[in-house]
């Protein structure tokens, strides 16, 4: 049922709700508090203490008449009381307040205490006059925006919570509910909102958590069934020419690298499709890995294909491929959404017919059609990116490749556990030799020339910068448009001796590539970029990244976009300019300032920021969680993991008590996979 149809919801107000993700009335009752209050907290005036909150149950006794005060704001007064005292609340700059109460009328306050000279106050509390759906006890807090207020909110989702029999269904059979103590859904989502008493709301959120993450669980492990049962994939030996490929490389590859190739090639060797993520820090050389799983592959007279997260490295890679792979014989070309139409069918055509042995190439390479000849090995580049469903993409179209995932984002062991149970997984925790500690600083906007300075000391030495900007807007055009302005800025001023080049997510592909070119080449020295350097682009000779507004970063972001530093034999530094005015933002930049090690990184990261974040993007193609979190609630994730493996393995899940729950699954986790086995 949409949401309009619900007691008291206009047009309008239905409008504003969408903004917040709420169109139907199923939507309202998922629509979950982000916080509580807890009214019981009700105590005698002459019992409070000065800054708790507290609720009260009182008598309007006196409404004073707005006052100005010296400092020009409106202050309004009113005395409210019961049998333990009187106590005054106070409000500002709200003169309207005076004609919300009649003397003698009773409510409740919620608020917090301000003992002043000689007086209880409440500044500003909420009250509650009509006592009817939420009152006193434990109050949820939405999300909201300035269009719906808490008020609203709440009045929309008790109306929809009386349809909640009609909208949802129980899908966790008795039987589970049993043994493990969960509530039925309809106790839960009612307590969830408006809650009994606390021991109901935790153990209603509880269920929650555990029906979300035993789906993801499910849901995962049928994917990930069905992506490796077939045994059919091309079976690759390593080729006769591997030594002398990687004899002739510019450097002798380190013992991680070796590792994870031989881990790699062998294999490749089977006919069960390969799913191994390779897991690396910045800068720990992951290319060459794929390099040389890619020409294994077309030594062999098969195809492989590689997906990068952006053009610029799409293209950089194509580069790195052609440069090493040329003199083999070995046909590379590029395939990107800017291509024009008989660029792409060109190439189209000569991927079918099997003239080329490597697509590099962006998401254009599995939304186009794409047919392959011979396609054995397919690299994703960003697991954040190209999620399990455009793997399972790729199989349907005929072909079961091995894959290799990279990611140079690591991830937590907990959620790397999780999200790739299946997987084999290398890690490259070893940097190439002479690389040096990238020296991270942490200063505030008004020291900006100091750091201006020091990049001019690096750039009289040969080297080069970056200097990252970003936004408070989320906007491409906007945080385009302040990189502009910086650019401007910095040639006029700190770096008019020098070329300073730009580059932005709004420019055309053929514009990035020139600038990127110019800063290989050491002809730009300062280039300023919003954040689309910040995977995978590689100019050992730069370094120096200095990231203006660094708290609007989280700490993968930052870490990656310091990676673009350090990359060569140079000393190298990283500097985060930032106001940082809450508490965590400073922790996220001492954290910075304190390790390179994106391992230990992440798992900050998450700890900080809750893996809500990551599931909040929608770009793996997992479905969204709304409560639980994978590792604050990693109790309950270990739980329904165990539940999840034993429910499919004894083949319990296909009995008829659970169709509701296989079908819960299907639903979230959408039509792309074909989940027949499962229905
Ligand atoms: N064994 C090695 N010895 C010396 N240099 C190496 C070695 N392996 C790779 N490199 C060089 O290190 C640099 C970084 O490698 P690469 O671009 O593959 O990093 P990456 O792991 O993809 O990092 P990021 O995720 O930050 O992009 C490149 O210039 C590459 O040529």
């Amino acid at each position: 049922m949409e949401i309009q149809y619900i007691k008291g919801v206009g047009p309008k107000l239905s409008k504003y709700l969408n903004l917040l993700g709420i169109y139907t009335v199923k939507d309202a009752i998922y629509y979950f508090p982000r916080d509580y209050e807890d009214r019981n907290n009700i105590k005698p005036v002459y019992d409070m203490v000065d800054g708790e909150m507290v609720s009260i149950i009182a008598e309007v006794s006196l409404i004073y008449p707005s006052k100005k005060t010296s400092t020009g704001k409106y202050l309004n007064r009113i005395i409210f009381k019961n049998s333990s005292g009187y106590i005054v609340g106070v409000w500002f700059n709200q003169p309207y307040i005076k004609n919300t109460f009649k003397v003698g009328e009773r409510v409740l306050l919620y608020g917090k205490v301000s003992k002043r000279m000689g007086e209880v106050q409440l500044i500003e509390p909420q009250y509650e006059k009509n006592p009817g759906e939420a009152v006193g006890g434990i109050n949820p807090i939405y999300p909201i925006n300035k269009y719906v207020s808490q008020k609203v909110i709440r009045k929309i989702i008790y109306q929809s919570l009386l349809n909640v029999e009609k909208e949802v269904s129980e899908f966790l059979p008795e039987n589970l509910r049993k043994i493990y103590n969960i509530p039925d859904i309809v106790t839960a989502l009612k307590n969830v909102h408006f809650p009994a008493d606390k021991f109901v709301l935790k153990l209603s959120i509880d269920r929650i958590k555990f029906e979300e993450l035993l789906v993801l669980q499910l849901g995962l492990i049928m994917a990930k069934n069905q992506l490796s049962v077939k045994e059919n994939a091309y079976p690759i030996p390593v080729c006769k020419e591997m030594k002398e490929f990687k004899d002739a490389l510019p450097f002798n590859l380190t013992g991680a690298q070796s590792k994870c190739i031989r881990e790699i090639l062998t294999d490749m060797k089977k006919t069960k499709p390969m799913n191994r993520l390779v897991q690396g820090d910045v800068g720990s050389g992951k290319t060459i890995v794929a390099i040389i799983a890619m020409f294994n592959c077309a030594m062999n007279g098969f195809q492989s294909a590689m997906m990068a997260p952006t053009e610029i490295l799409a293209e950089q890679h194509y580069h790195s491929i052609t440069g090493l792979l040329n003199r083999w014989g070995i046909t590379a070309a590029l395939l990107t959404g800017s291509m024009t139409k008989r660029e792409k069918d060109e190439v189209l055509k000569r991927i079918a017919s099997g003239e080329i042995d490597i697509v590099v190439g962006t998401h254009a390479l599995i939304q186009e059609n794409v047919e392959f000849k011979k396609l054995a090995l397919v690299i994703t580049d960003e697991q954040h990116r190209f999620g399990v469903r455009q793997r399972a993409e790729l199989i349907s179209k005929g072909h079961n490749p091995h894959v290799l995932v990279m990611t140079a984002t690591p991830i937590p062991r907990t959620l790397a556990l999780f999200m790739y149970g299946d997987m084999d997984i290398s890690i490259i925790n070893e940097l190439p030799p002479g690389r040096q500690k990238v020296d991270t600083y942490f200063i505030r906007p008004a020291m900006k020339n100091r750091a201006y300075d020091f990049v001019k000391t690096e750039i009289e030495k040969g080297r080069q910068a970056y200097v990252v900007c970003s936004l408070v807007e989320e906007s491409e055009k906007l945080e385009a448009e302040s990189a502009v302005e910086t650019a401007e800025f910095l040639s006029k001023n700190y770096f008019k001796d020098y070329n300073v080049g730009l580059l932005h997510g709004k420019m055309n592909p053929k514009e990035k590539d020139e600038v990127m070119n110019k800063f290989k080449n050491g002809e730009i020295h300062v280039l300023v970029s919003t954040t689309v350097v910040e995977v995978g682009v590689n100019v050992p000779n730069a370094t120096v990244m200095v990231i203006e507004n660094a708290d609007r970063f989280g700490l993968a972001q930052l870490h990656q976009l310091r990676g673009r530093v350090g990359r060569g034999q140079y000393k190298s530094y990283c500097i985060l300019i930032a106001e940082a005015k809450t508490n965590e933002a400073v922790q996220r930049m001492d954290i910075m300032t304190k390790t390179n090690d994106g391992f230990v990184i992440a798992e900050k990261d998450m700890e900080l920021r809750g893996t809500g974040e990551f599931f909040g993007t929608k770009q793996h193609g997992l479905p969204e969680l709304k409560m639980a979190d994978l590792v604050r609630d990693i109790e309950i994730v270990k739980k329904t993991r165990d539940i999840a493996r034993e429910l499919v393995e004894t083949g319990k899940i296909f009995e008829s008590e659970y169709e509701l729950l296989r079908r819960e699954v299907n639903n979230k986790f959408g039509d792309s996979f074909d989940y027949t086995m499962f229905n």
